[in-house]
């Protein structure tokens, strides 16, 4: 179905004192698993909510309780598995990571170290250009999020919100296969669109429903080539992880920066130290957390609570049949039934509403001329007010019937702005717009040849000039379109021009 005509992009490189540098970037991305309840417990997900209003007895890690699996959840870390191409695990196990923050009551995060429930998968990131890169997945898990600590409220005292607490994240963890910071954004917003399509994830990164943890390395030019050859990460440079990142421009930033800060200290002779770091917007740096020596040992063991989680070929298959047409499927299909380039595809498969939307409009249609008006006049017009799709004044079946209107040539492209205008402000329908106001283009040749003639016998001058050059026809064709409100229908006009001027 999809076309994969696509090249490699060439490596981000970096030139350094001593030789040119190449990146490597991997990324573990969390996406909050769209779902109403928790993980393991029957508490709200809902976003906004009072501090601690949504925490069940398990959340806040009380004796004696005991986590119960959302089946909901599982669903969701299947479709998105499936969404990605990835192998399905039909048993999967939980373990416990171990480690003491005040904002995580059970003293550990039950998560998927050893036996996650979705493995190798893929990621089609494109470039612009014809260019793509594959970015192999390599595992996704489902684990708790953590609570949320608040030190800004009081001078003295340290608050903790416990309505994230137990939240279903999926990490979904990279191969070490992206290139560099443009990479690592277009890899983001491509994972994104994806859990947004199969509404596993709403991609809110404001909110932090989706952040990033970005891995970075540099190599010198070929290392990368034997790593590939071999999947021996000593062929790598020693990578650095800056967390918790939810910006995409932050992302790129916080990777460029990273890389010169590798690159310096290996020219200085000095070693880069395995570590995790934070990035600082203000300051644009990343600065050292804590090193892999005062790392943490999460003491991880299969958490006693919870048996292996198994489930059915027969159920994972029912949610395969299940999947939504996804974004590259979509656009390849845009491409090949609307005629539309590359570039329209993607920007009217971006969100799967703005799809939709299309969709009606150049249904039995001209689909580029479809094209051309949601994405230049309604996604211009909707963008000036701040206004989404869905609330779009002007309706997927409005803009049809206006499209409908210059395609039988009964408005031109010009007159149809105004209509487009009209309905617009007025949510009146562009047909009884044209009819009402008496904008329908003038095709009755009668009434366009008495205003040709009208104007060649007012200006003779003219008329002796275009003969002489053809080329100054234009002149009459502006006069007569101004003499019949822009109504005139261009061709006849400019066919009636050349037979009575004789050209
Ligand atoms: N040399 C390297 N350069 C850049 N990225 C790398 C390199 N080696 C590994 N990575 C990436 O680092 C990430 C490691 O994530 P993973 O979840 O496996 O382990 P972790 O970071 O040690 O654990 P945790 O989940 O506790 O943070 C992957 O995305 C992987 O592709
Ligand atoms: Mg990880
Ligand atoms: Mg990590």
């Amino acid at each position: 179905m999809l076309d994969l005509t696509y090249e490699a992009p060439t490596p981000k490189v970096i030139a350094g004192a001593t030789s040119d540098w190449e990146l490597v970037i991997g990324l573990e991305v969390h996406a909050q698993v769209a779902t109403k309840a928790k993980l393991f417990s029957g508490a709200s997900t809902l976003f906004g909510a009072e501090p601690n209003s949504n925490v069940a007895f398990v959340d806040a890690g009380m004796p004696g309780m005991l986590p119960v699996i959302n089946e909901g959840c599982v669903a969701q870390a299947v479709k998105t598995g499936l969404g990605l191409n990835a192998q399905i695990n039909l048993v999967s196990a939980f373990d416990r990571k171990n480690y003491f923050y005040p904002d995580l009551p059970q003293g550990y995060q039950i998560s998927q170290l050893y036996h996650p429930i979705v493995g190798e998968g893929e990621v089609l990131v494109e470039m612009g250009n014809g260019q793509a890169r594959n970015v192999r997945i390599e595992r996704i898990h489902l684990e708790q999020d953590a609570g949320k600590s608040i030190h800004d409220m009081d001078p003295h005292m340290s608050f903790v919100d416990l309505n994230r607490t137990g939240v279903a994240l999926m990490e979904i963890v990279s191969r070490p296969d992206i290139r560099g910071p443009e990479e690592a954004a277009a890899y983001v917003l491509k994972l994104r669109q994806i859990l947004r399509y199969l509404g596993t994830c709403d991609g809110n990164m404001q909110n932090g429903n989706l952040r990033a943890d970005v891995n970075v390395s540099v190599c010198r030019p070929g290392d990368y080539e034997k790593y590939q050859a071999t999947q021996d990460f000593s062929h790598l440079g020693t990578r650095c992880e800056i967390k918790n990142m939810n910006s995409m421009r932050f992302i790129q930033m916080a990777i460029d920066y990273e890389a010169r800060r590798q690159i310096a200290l290996i020219e200085d002779g000095k070693e880069v130290v395995q570590e995790t770091r934070l990035y600082d917007p203000d300051k644009n740096e990343t600065r050292s957390m804590r090193s892999k020596e005062e790392a943490h040992d999460y003491r991880y063991f299969p958490d006693p609570d919870l048996l292996p989680l198994e489930i059915e070929q027969a159920w994972v298959d029912d949610i395969k049949a299940s999947l939504p047409e996804l974004p590259d499927q979509k656009k390849a299909r845009f491409i090949s039934d609307f005629g539309l380039s590359d570039y329209d595809a993607s920007v009217l498969t971006a969100e799967v509403v703005n799809a939709a939307y299309f969709e009606k409009v150049a249904e039995g249609r001209d689909g580029k001329l479809a094209a051309n008006w949601v994405i230049n006049e309604l996604f211009g017009r909707l963008k000036k007010e701040d206004h989404s799709i869905e609330d779009s004044p002007v309706s997927a079946a409005q803009l049809g019937e206006l499209i409908g209107l210059i395609k039988a040539g009964d408005i031109s492209g010009k007159i149809a702005k105004d209509v487009f205008e009209i309905c617009y402000t007025s949510g009146r329908n562009p047909a009884e717009i044209v009819e009402t106001e008496g904008m329908k283009q003038v095709t009755d040749t009668g009434a366009i040849e008495a205003a040709v003639d009208e104007i060649i016998a007012a200006n003779p001058a003219q008329v002796e000039k275009a003969q002489a050059n053809p080329k100054l026809v234009g002149w009459f064709v502006g006069q007569v379109m101004k003499a019949t409100g822009g109504k005139a229908n261009p061709a006849a006009v400019n066919e009636i021009i050349a037979a009575k001027l004789g050209l």
